[in-house]
């Protein structure tokens, strides 16, 4: 058995995760796989590097799987098909009720404590229905319907109805006297009836007046009822109709319900309903900011699905710059699982080109970016929420699996309410942090201080600042504004040399704050003779792709790039990330400087950190940048600010609760104030360190042991009469 296998993967899964050298499951994926197996809706929350991806992409390839191999989801124009999602459902259900193999009977063997479940099908539209339940176990239990939303433990909320064995019904915590008690061996029938609107029940037959009138909302696909049951030290069976009922029911000799079997048991679908269950319509849409991390995602879960057989799991990105024919060709032979950016699968989802009524599971990787977007992204993930059933089409309820290492804020715990049930956190550190395989440093730049960038400003070799400045008055040798703001841009142009030099760095990640100034660090690496690619969003899709291939084919030692990689982005062993300037918000610090330190090998990331206010892009025009020459202050209609990245570093200071270490322009990183002897970009303390580590240990151990054997012969001399006395018995 692997060690994945005792978190519940199966074993057909093994060879692809030994394909990945993966021995052993992160602390994340510990926790992430048993509860997404399990049903759970899940907030994933664990430092850049822990193994999110395949936290969410193991157990999804293996449950979409699953289900496509059982019948529950095949089409099929057998009415017996429909049977199977008349199951008690063992994913939603309090874990002390036992639910058993046929998924029809339950149990709840612990005293005083109530333990509940739905069924797997909801129902909505219109009809009558029926199911029944009959005591096997006296104890007490409580029969009814429930939504998604509603307390399993039945008719305590306004989302739930039950009716309990000390002949009393319930909604909303209010329990009034209704029909009769009930004990071992009767049948309870529970009935609803969506056209009028109402809910009673009967006992052996026997039906009891209407307990409730019910509100219209119940009828919708989203707020729609569930069979449910809730016992407490007792026994239930259920019959959804796949055996004949005991009492079928009747209304005035009619068989209640709209869609009668020739058997008198009710169906749960109606025929327009069940005609549109099939297998093509994909089970799973995961959400990606970027194009570079839909394909990571996507050849993440390909590694998995990939392995499965019987049926194939086929898998489909959508992103921009795709061809859209291919797509539109792929999603009609039928597609698994969606990985793809939310402006895409809106779009084809309003344009009726991606049918979703079969799907099961979301995952919306890197949540909060997505909801800090106030334009694009909040407003797509609402849209596409709407647009997604909350029950697919066989009555499986919809998963909701959001993650990030940067989920502690006000907008993700709105959008769990909004969108998710119950979720469970996978927390494993509390607040945003840094993994501890990443040392990160901050190098000040003084352009008032440090006037070397005078003289490069005009060599002919020199980063080329962003031309702010273009207006301004600059005297070189003063210390006015906006002189040693320009002077700032051109230093931290050498300093980013200076520290590829010192550090010996054959391979780093550059962040820039612009699309401008990355392609003018490109240009200048460049002119160094460093091999350079530059990656951000007005290069072309395939430039994006050639770029990202060449530095992780080692072909490129730099990649300059925007935010646009500074999350999820993983590329193994990059030892360096630098900060030219610091971002504008500081969660993305903890993803930028994440790009390192992953897969347990070590990363330093470096922060250039102007000490002087710096006259930065600020673009708020309609253009977004493109050809704006306004150097204006924000303040005056323009699109600038002046960044005082000082007060950014504090702010990320606090927000991490640790002040970051500083180095010098010489960039002398002090690695033993961190954890001794490391190598960047490689596994964190080889065998080198275990023999140093064993040797500064002998002379204490060998002390120790003396001690123990001192102290062992006092206690038998001290203790001698009592053995000699025990020996003499
Ligand atoms: N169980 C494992 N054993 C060894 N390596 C693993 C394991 N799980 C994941 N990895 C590797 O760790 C690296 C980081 O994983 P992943 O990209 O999933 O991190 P992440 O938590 O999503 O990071 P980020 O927050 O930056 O997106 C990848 O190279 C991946 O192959």
């Amino acid at each position: 058995m692997t060690a994945f296998e005792e978190f519940g993967i199966i074993p057909e899964l093994s060879e692809a995760i030994s394909s990945l050298n993966w021995t052993l499951p992160t602390a994340v994926q510990s926790e992430a796989i048993p509860a997404i197996l399990g049903g759970a809706d899940a907030l994933i929350a664990a430092e850049t590097g822990s193994g999110k991806t395949g936290a969410f992409c193991l157990p999804i390839a293996q449950i979409v799987w699953e289900r496509r191999k059982s019948p529950e989801s095949l089409t099929s124009s057998d009415s017996s098909e429909s049977q199977h999602a008349h199951l008690l459902n063992r994913e939603d259900r309090d874990a002390s009720l036992q639910i058993d193999k046929s998924g029809l009977n339950c149990d709840a063997r612990v005293g005083k404590e109530w333990h509940g479940a739905r069924g797997k099908a909801g129902i909505h539209g219109g009809g009558a229905y029926y199911y029944e339940v009959t005591i096997t176990r006296d104890g007490l239990c409580r029969v009814g319907w429930a939504t998604m939303a509603g307390s399993l433990k039945i008719g305590t909320d306004f989302e739930s109805f039950g009716y309990g064995g000390t002949g009393k019904k319930s909604y909303g915590k209010k329990f009034d006297d209704y029909g009769k008690s009930f004990t071992t061996n009767d049948v309870l029938g529970c009935f609803l009836d969506l056209d009028n609107l109402k809910i009673w029940w009967s006992k052996n037959g026997e039906q009891f007046p209407m307990a409730y009138s019910i509100d219209r909302k119940f009828k919708s696909p989203a707020t729609c009822l569930f069979p449910a049951v809730l016992c407490q030290n007792s026994g239930l069976a259920v019959n959804f109709g796949s055996a004949p009922f005991k009492y079928p029911p009747t209304d005035g000799g009619r068989t209640v319900g709209v869609a009668a079997t020739p058997a008198g048991n009710l169906k749960w679908w109606s025929a327009e309903e069940k005609q549109s269950v099939d297998s093509t319509t994909p089970l799973c849409i995961i959400l990606e900011p970027t194009r570079e991390l839909v394909q990571q995602t996507f050849q993440n879960i390909q590694t998995f699905a990939g392995v499965l057989n019987e049926p194939k799991i086929r898998c489909v990105t959508l992103a921009a710059g795709e061809n859209m024919n291919q797509i539109l060709r792929t999603l009609e032979t039928g597609c698994d699982i969606i990985v793809g950016t939310p402006s895409r699968i809106v779009d084809l989802i309003q344009t009726g080109k991606l049918a979703t009524k079969s799907l099961q599971f979301i995952v919306i990787d890197e949540v909060d970016q997505f909801l800090a977007d106030k334009n694009g992204g909040a407003r797509q993930i609402d849209t596409l929420f709407r647009a997604l059933p909350l029950v697919a089409q066989d009555g499986t309820r919809r998963q909701v699996i959001a993650c990030s290492a940067t989920l502690h804020n006000y907008e993700v715990a709105r959008f769990a309410d909004r969108h998710m049930t119950f979720p469970q956190w996978i927390d494993l550190k509390g607040t945003d942090c840094v993994s501890s395989d990443v040392h990160h440093v901050v190098c000040h730049v003084d352009a008032s201080e440090d006037k070397q960038w005078i003289r490069a400003k005009y060599a002919p070799i020199h980063l080329e600042d962003d031309h702010v400045h273009d207006g301004d008055q600059i005297r070189a040798g003063t210390n006015d504004r906006d002189t040693i703001s320009l002077g700032t841009k051109i230093l931290k142009g050498i300093y980013v040399v200076k520290a590829i030099q010192a550090l010996h760095m054959d391979k780093a990640i550059i962040f820039c704050r612009t699309k401008q100034q990355c392609d003018h660090m490109e240009h200048f690496l460049r002119q160094n003779n460093f091999t350079a690619a530059c990656l951000h969003g007005d290069r072309s899709a395939e430039e994006r792709q050639s770029s990202l291939e060449g530095f992780k084919k080692g072909e490129m030692r730099f990649l300059v790039c925007t935010d646009v990689v500074a999350r999820g982005l993983d590329v193994q062993g990059v030892p360096f990330v630098i900060n030219v300037t610091l971002p504008d918000d500081k969660s993305m610090y903890v993803h930028r400087i994440g790009r390192v330190g992953r897969a347990e090998r070590m990363g330093l990331s470096i922060s250039l950190v102007s000490t002087n206010e710096e006259k930065v892009w600020y673009h708020k025009c309609r253009t977004r940048g493109v050809g704006c020459q306004n150097t204006k202050d924000i303040g005056k209609g323009g699109c600038t600010i002046w960044f005082d990245e000082k007060k950014m570093l504090g702010e990320i200071e606090e927000h991490l609760g640790a002040t970051i270490s500083t180095v010098d322009s010489d960039f002398a990183v002090p690695i033993d104030e961190f954890d001794g002897k490391v190598i960047y970009g490689e596994k964190r303390s080889g065998g080198a360190n275990f023999a140093t580590h064993v040797l500064s240990l002998a002379s204490s151990a060998s002390q120790l042991a003396d001690l123990e054997t001192k102290m062992q012969l006092e206690y038998l001399r001290n203790n001698r009469h009592v053995f000699m006395a025990f020996n003499a018995l």
